[in-house]
């Protein structure tokens, strides 16, 4: 049995977006309000500096500003993964360390990007972070961005440990997130990546998600987890549907990321753009940005959780 608690990391946890401001510099009273609008809202946990936290655009100075945000807001009330995966070992070590100073719940690690590794070369790179806190760690699978095929055997080994609590699984197989659950054992979580299949990672074994776009509809996610926990499979399915086609939608755009931040925006949550390479939404396509945000109102409002 794991020694952390790990019931705290069940649920919905929203992958934030990053928050700059209109220099495009890392923003502390943007990311606080937005932690803070997630926190009134009733969402478990929030993942900082992922894939949607652009904290690989970010410099490691600006990353640790954008926790210590994030903790100075909600570090109290929410359950706060702090992802420090950067392309260096030293870099990962240099921010698993801050976290734990700043009090994050945990930590979370892509493999090296860039070069193609070795699992002996990753599993190096993520035993660094691990032995360098007492704070338990999340695996984050992400094969289609990172390159680093996660193998049963590898993953077996490293959840042995006990401060290895968890997988964040991005890839879109389920079979695979089954497969991962059950190497893993009870007492190891996973968490699912693919907003898409939600209810999928769900059924199949997922112990919760953490993803982008929970960012602009946490309520409806909830919703899908509430239907889900309470039996009701039918009512879960048509809320996953309502999402995915929601998604299919934000998809469209030049870039998820800016377009997330734009809806952000038109809420009174202003996050500044997205950082380049991701593209904002052009103004010729802020109108029909502006009728899909109507839309996830709505569902938002029908959704009452
Ligand atoms: C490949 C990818 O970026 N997947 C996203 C999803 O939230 C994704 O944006 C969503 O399912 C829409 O495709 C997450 O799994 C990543 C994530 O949670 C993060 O921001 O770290």
């Amino acid at each position: 049995m794991k020694t952390y608690d790990l019931e705290r990391f069940k649920g919905i946890t929203v992958a934030m977006y990053s928050c700059y401001d209109e220099k495009g510099e890392v923003s502390k009273e943007a990311a606080k309000k937005l932690a803070r609008h997630y926190a009134n809202i009733g969402v478990n946990g929030l993942y900082v500096g992922g894939s949607s936290g652009e904290g690989m655009l970010q410099n490691v100075e600006e990353r640790k500003q954008t926790l210590e945000a994030v903790m100075e807001e909600v570090g109290q009330e929410m359950t706060i993964i702090a992802h420090v995966g950067a392309p260096s070992t030293r870099d990962s070590v240099e921010l698993s360390k801050h976290a734990e100073q700043v009090g994050a719940h945990a930590i979370s690690a892509v493999p090296s990007i860039y070069y193609r590794l070795s699992p002996q070369s990753v599993e190096h790179h993520w035993q660094q972070m691990i032995d360098s806190t007492s704070l338990p760690f999340i695996i984050y699978h992400i094969p289609q961005t990172t390159g680093f095929q996660l193998s049963k055997a590898l993953l077996t080994k490293m959840a042995a440990q006990d401060k290895v609590i968890g997988v964040k699984i991005s890839a879109e197989s389920t079979f695979e997130l089954q497969q991962f659950k059950a190497a893993g054992g009870d007492d190891f979580l996973v968490f699912n990546g693919p907003d898409e299949q939600y209810l999928a990672g769900r059924s199949i074994g997922a112990d919760g998600g953490i993803g982008g776009t929970y960012g602009v509809m946490p309520e409806l996610f909830m919703k899908i987890e509430q239907c889900y926990v309470e039996g009701k499979t039918e009512e879960a399915r048509k809320w996953q549907f309502i999402v995915n086609d929601l998604i299919a939608e934000l998809l469209s755009f030049p870039s998820l990321y800016g377009a997330c931040k734009q809806i952000l925006k038109l809420r009174g949550l202003n996050t500044g753009e997205a950082r380049l390479p991701f593209l904002p939404v052009p103004e010729a396509e802020i109108s029909r940005l502006e009728a899909i945000n109507e839309k996830i109102l709505s569902y938002i409002n029908q959704a009452q959780v």
